[in-house]
């Protein structure tokens, strides 16, 4: 009990007795009122004792004193930091922070020891508050945060202590809170995106996103693969498996699926998907194909034909479809037999046939020499859900002409037939298609997002592909770039902030930036590996 309890008891009874000498009390009343007494007394030395009364806060030279219940309390705060040394990462803070606690758990110096954090304006501070019972021993703490910043040296290399000066603002002492844990973290600016960024309507996963304290699952929407899809990166960086995780997604929700597969890298990924290679092979037949600008574009383009040599081709191209016949040996004999009238003609025609003789060959006779005369053919039943192994084509312009007939074909399918289906048509080494300004290819990325196909367009040097296709894709997944031209380039079509473009050459394999029209700025995403 209280030791002024006894004076005030004492001087209690005292006057009671002095009054009995004068009125007399009945014993009952006596007792009554020494009860009385004795609870009024009891109750309020009792809620006195309960109450921390903090009287007085002195700081000074970065020490505090804190005289509380008649006793006083020094210490210091110190703020902790996470040291990074250029070319040396891999610090583990949080190690480092444990062990550093755990040394001071076992000092046994008098002082106590409290990690607090703070969390404002998407702020995390953590500190290092260093306390110990006793009056007029600025000098003690002093020597005692020395000592620590020796021992964090020696165990915990990367973690500094930064002494906190004196501010406007107060905060309860944590003693007086009783034995709370505190959380252990260094200061850092949250970057995690605000709940509106947050990537939630999604119905295509494709990886998850990493916050400070939880991974978030994240993807793209199906009903924006018609707006088209660029996946780009560093050879090696992920950007087939990320296009194999879209693709088997994109299957189990019935979207059809045809890979134009370079370098066969595609082959035997996806069980789902016929392959098309050199044993079954559609032979195309390009003069028969819809309409006579494109593939004077098309060839012209591959076989860098001149605009005189183009309008000698399309000349052609007009009179094979006036007699009929589409067939190699035809456009050959029309192409021999025209009349050299001007040197400038023969010229012409010479150089057309010295560029267009690689369609005579007989790798190219393989590819497209059609004389069944077959117009038709089913292209759900023979294009939808394959995927195209163009690697066996030796050639790399026919390789190209071949891949581009294909990307006409399923176009053109889906620009006349409408078909009510959904299909992405996956472009593998997709510079080697829309490297320069192709008016065909331009023209069918702007407009056959309208009829269901969708073109997923892979390259690891968007540089080299035409500013327009760049533009037009608008979901983008963008692995580890590391050419500064590259990077530029991409950083400029999404208006990257500087911190996302110094990103962009550090992302590890399977790391990308997203861009989608379902998510509000580009986040940081990791691939689901194959699944
Ligand atoms: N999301 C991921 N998770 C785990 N591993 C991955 C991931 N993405 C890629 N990898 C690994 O990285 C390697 C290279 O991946 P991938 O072939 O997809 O890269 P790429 O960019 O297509 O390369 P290239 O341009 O040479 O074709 C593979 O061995 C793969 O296992």
């Amino acid at each position: 009990m209280n030791s002024r309890l006894f004076p005030i008891l004492l001087m209690g009874i005292g006057v009671f007795i002095l009054l009995s000498q004068f009125i007399r009390f009945s014993l009952t009343l006596v007792l009554i009122v020494t009860a009385l007494l004795l609870l009024v007394i009891i109750s309020y030395l009792y809620i006195r004792k309960k109450k921390t009364i903090i009287s007085n806060i002195i700081q000074k030279q970065n020490v505090f004193e804190i005289s509380s219940n008649n006793k006083v309390f020094t210490g210091s705060i110190l703020k902790l930091w996470g040291k990074l040394e250029v070319d040396k990462g891999g610090a583990n803070f949080q190690k480092e922070l444990e062990s550093l606690m755990e040394t001071l758990s076992r000092r046994d110096v008098g002082f106590e020891y409290y990690v607090l954090t703070s969390l404002s304006k998407r702020k995390a501070i953590s500190t290092l508050i260093v306390i110990k019972e006793c009056s007029n021993c600025r000098d003690l703490v002093l020597e005692e945060i020395e000592n620590i910043k020796n021992i964090a040296n020696a165990v915990s290399p990367h973690i500094h202590l930064e002494t906190v000066s004196s501010s406007e603002r107060s905060l309860p002492v944590p003693g007086t809170w009783g034995n709370l844990s505190y959380a252990k973290i260094f200061e850092k600016i949250i970057d995690s995106p605000k709940n509106t960024f947050l990537p939630n309507n999604f119905d295509i996963e494709i990886g998850y996103m990493k916050t400070d304290v939880l991974e978030l699952k994240t993807g793209i929407r199906s009903s924006d693969i018609t707006r088209h899809i660029g996946i780009f990166g560093t050879t090696g960086s992920g950007k087939s498996t990320t296009a194999t995780t879209l693709i088997k997604s994109l299957l189990e929700k019935g979207i059809y699926v045809t890979i134009l597969d370079w370098h066969g890298e595609h082959v035997n990924k996806i069980s789902r998907l016929t392959l098309l290679n050199s044993e079954n092979l559609i032979k195309i037949n390009p003069f028969k194909l819809g309409d006579i600008e494109e593939i004077v574009e098309i060839l012209g383009d591959v076989l860098q034909l001149t605009d005189p040599q183009r309008f000698l081709l399309y000349s052609i191209l007009i009179k094979m479809r006036r007699a009929n016949r589409f067939d190699m040996k035809m456009f050959s004999s029309l192409l021999r037999n025209i009349d050299e009238t001007t040197g400038w003609i023969r010229e012409v025609k010479y150089g057309l046939l010295r560029k267009a003789y690689l369609l005579f060959t007989r790798e190219a006779r393989q590819l497209f020499d059609d004389n069944n005369d077959k117009d038709k053919f089913d292209v759900e039943k023979l294009l939808f859900n394959t995927i195209i192994d163009l690697s066996f084509i030796r050639n790399l312009r026919l390789r190209k002409i071949y891949g581009m007939l294909i990307i006409k074909i399923l176009s053109d399918y889906f620009m006349k037939n409408r078909p009510l289906k959904t299909l992405l048509l996956v472009v593998e080494e997709a510079h080697n298609y829309f490297e320069k300004d192709n008016d065909f290819l331009e023209k069918l990325i702007s407009e056959v997002r309208k009829f269901g196909l969708g073109l997923c367009i892979i390259s690891q040097s968007p540089s080299s592909i035409t500013e327009e296709v760049l533009k037009n894709t608008n979901i983008k997944i963008i692995h580890t770039i590391k050419s500064d031209v590259d990077k530029r380039i991409l950083a400029e079509s999404l208006s990257l902030s500087p911190s996302l473009y110094e990103i962009l050459d550090k992302l590890d394999v399977g790391e990308a930036l997203l861009s989608a029209p379902n998510i509000k700025i580009p986040i940081i995403i990791k691939i689901k590996g194959n699944p």
